[in-house]
């Protein structure tokens, strides 16, 4: 199994605090991981570490089979996917959807700097419909709900064919019903053997797609654990990566968390 990312011994100290601290992961091109972990964990760290958009204070990365730092960034780059609310801030509200998903082929907000031909145009309608959008390809992305920007984001991550796709809270501020219709489209996407290797950040056990296949559980910039989904996800480890006591439990591929035990608040 041919491996996407490796991370061996990293950290990232900024300000003489270590936002990530001995970090070790292996990401391969089969696995669908989700990062857990609360409020300041380094989730989003991690994520830009992934991305090639920080480079280790110590350790070593391999992305798709670059060391970051002796090969050059901006050859990485355009080879992962990425959804987040920074970028997704940067779409100028008056792009066209279908240019929004088709900029993405040469890693640019704003389409006009750019010639795109036939194919670029058909793949971005294609990736429309994939994630269940379709019809609103001639709207203007400031006219979306926060639902569908956040889907026609995840296919603009997918434009430039990533072998390696981040997901930064894909679901968050999203109503249960766009937390759902997005989760089913994540699931179609990780249960997909054709879709890249895949991380997908959150703070909610509620919002893990099936098809996940890997756990990494985040406190302090420390892994708590990880490893494949069942195992890793236990109340032990989640009530340690969240400071409290927590029960959780899956059914049908999803998984619900409530507190639990005689000492439910034992927040550290
Ligand atoms: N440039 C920086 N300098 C100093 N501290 C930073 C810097 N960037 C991030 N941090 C801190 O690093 C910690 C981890 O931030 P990060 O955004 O990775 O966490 P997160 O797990 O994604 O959090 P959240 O769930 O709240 O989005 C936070 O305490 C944050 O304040």
């Amino acid at each position: 199994m041919a491996e996407v990312a490796e991370l061996v011994g990293v950290s990232i100290v900024r300000q003489g605090k270590e936002l990530l601290a001995d970090i070790d992961w292996t990401i391969d091109e089969s696995d669908r991981w989700v990062v857990i972990g609360p409020n300041g964990a380094g989730k989003t760290t991690l994520l830009q570490v992934l991305g090639a958009q920080l480079y280790p204070s110590n350790g070593m990365v391999d992305l798709l089979g670059e060391i970051v730092g002796a090969t050059d960034v901006f050859e990485i780059r355009p080879r992962i996917g990425m959804t987040s609310a920074a970028l997704a801030e940067r779409v100028p509200k008056s792009e066209r959807v279908a240019d929004v998903v088709v900029s993405a082929a040469y890693a640019v907000l704003g389409r006009w700097r750019e010639d795109y031909d036939e194919l670029d145009h058909d793949r971005a309608r294609e990736l429309l419909a994939q994630v269940g959008v379709a019809e609103l390809a001639d709207r203007t992305f400031g006219t979306l709900s926060e639902g569908e920007r956040k889907r026609v984001m995840v296919a603009r991550a997918l434009m430039s064919d990533p072998e390696l796709l981040l997901l930064d809270e894909p679901a968050a501020g999203l109503d249960v019903a766009g937390r759902e219709t997005l989760v089913a489209t994540l699931a179609r996407l990780a249960e997909d053997p054709m879709a890249p290797a895949q991380v997908l950040v959150t703070h909610h056990v509620e919002e893990i797609p099936p098809g996940i296949t890997h756990a990494l559980l985040l406190r302090e910039g420390r892994i708590v654990a990880h490893g494949p989904l069942r195992e890793t996800l236990t109340d032990a480890n989640l009530s340690e990566t969240f400071g409290i006591t927590l029960q959780v439990s899956e059914s049908g591929g999803r998984w619900t968390v409530r507190a639990g035990g005689s000492s439910a608040f034992r927040r550290r």
